[in-house]
């Protein structure tokens, strides 16, 4: 495998340092990350469909001795793109090369690495959103015709010479589908979305990395641990990980639900996958505003944090789990939140000849 830069996978969204609920990768995390991921499509758990689509895709090329077509893969940090794309070539049989978006500001850079690539070699792009204009442009010849016109000199004396590429396989990742141009998006023969997971499929997460780190699990503590994990088999390894020093050092070692949950409380993150940021947004909006329709900015003020963190880094998972509602007049908590953070409504509070509130008695 070939590195070509490792700037992090993150998009422009304000992060919080050292969040243990964060579906980005932490630097240092990378090389454990890399020693639990799965090797063949059969190893990868869950995402059935993706899984089957891309196994008929792969199986096909083999069949004609053909490259791949090249693959498109969206979806949240965290879910598995990174590692589909080195299964793809691993189960092609052929090297990969990473590189991300950012890295690649100018044509050139795209160029560079188009023609070093190998025969049949995958191209892994992470955040292909954010590759500049002009290697975006290059990247549509290169997919289609297996070519690129490199551009030599300046202003009316450039000349484009073209340069023929071997054939390869490019698998784009991104974060944001819909942010692609279509002229990029058309040229993947096969796209495939990524789904957060079930908890019955982090769990098989969980028993997988703890067999591969030699870990005492019984099969309520991989439950615990899925049930706070959002969804994403990052964070689960990332919370397993935790709950083993915990076990190691205050239990005796084996991963009990009661471990599991002590530890995790420890750490901050509740039953649902809740950290110390989401319930101060959440307690602040329930406490101090009633449940809302409440200003973003005045919320922000009121956690002491950054509009954007709690714009981009609390709020969405908060929406997902159906506990906050964006609306026009502001944010409003669901009775799910009032339910979830033990608290009572003011309506309920006050009766039925109270107030009424915005989701009725
Ligand atoms: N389906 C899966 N089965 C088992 N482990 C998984 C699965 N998906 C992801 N993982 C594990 O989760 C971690 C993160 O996966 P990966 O780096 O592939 O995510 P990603 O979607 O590429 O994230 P990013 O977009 O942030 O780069 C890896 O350690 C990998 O082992």
């Amino acid at each position: 495998m070939n590195w070509d830069e490792t700037a992090p996978s993150t998009d422009d969204a304000a992060t919080v340092p050292d969040r243990l609920v964060a579906a980005d990768a932490d630097g240092e995390e990378t090389a454990v990350e890399a020693a639990l991921r799965p090797k063949d499509l059969e190893e990868f758990v869950g995402q059935e469909r993706v899984r089957e689509q891309l196994d008929l895709v792969l199986r096909a090329a083999r069949a004609r001795g053909a490259t791949a077509d090249h693959v498109l893969l969206s979806g949240a940090p965290g879910l598995g793109k990174t590692t589909l794309s080195m299964i793809i070539a691993a189960e092609m049989g052929v090297p990969i090369r990473i590189t991300s978006g950012p890295a690649i500001q100018h044509a050139g850079d795209l160029a560079a690495i188009l023609s070093s690539l190998q025969e049949g070699e995958v191209l892994f792009l992470d955040e292909i959103h954010r590759m500049s204009r002009p290697a975006e442009e290059m990247l549509y010849m290169a997919m289609e015709d297996f070519r690129v016109d490199v551009i030599v000199g300046k202003g009316p004396g450039a000349t484009a010479i073209p340069l023929e590429l071997p054939p390869f396989t490019l698998v784009g990742a991104t974060t944001r589908a819909g942010l692609l141009p279509p002229p990029l998006r058309d040229r993947f023969g096969f796209t495939g979305h990524m789904e957060f997971y079930a908890p019955a499929e982090l769990e098989r997460v969980i028993h997988r990395s703890a067999g591969l780190l030699e870990l005492d699990i019984e099969p309520a503590g991989a439950a615990e641990i899925a049930g706070r994990s959002r969804g994403t088999p990052r964070i689960a390894n990332r919370l397993l990980r935790r709950v083993r020093d915990y076990a190691q050092v205050k239990a005796d070692g084996v991963i009990t639900r009661e471990t599991a949950a002590q530890a995790l409380d420890v750490y901050e993150v509740d039953g649902r996958g809740l950290d110390r940021l989401d319930r101060a947004v959440l307690t602040a909006l329930l406490k101090l505003f009633g449940g809302g329709p409440v200003g973003l900015s005045t919320l922000a003020v009121a956690v002491g944090e950054e509009r954007e963190t709690v714009e981009e880094v609390a709020e969405p998972f908060l929406v997902r789990e159906g506990l906050l509602a964006r609306t026009p007049r502001g944010r409003i908590a669901t009775p799910a939140a009032w339910s979830h953070m033990g608290l009572v409504p003011p309506q309920q509070q006050a009766g039925a000849g109270g107030q009424q509130g915005l989701f009725g008695p």
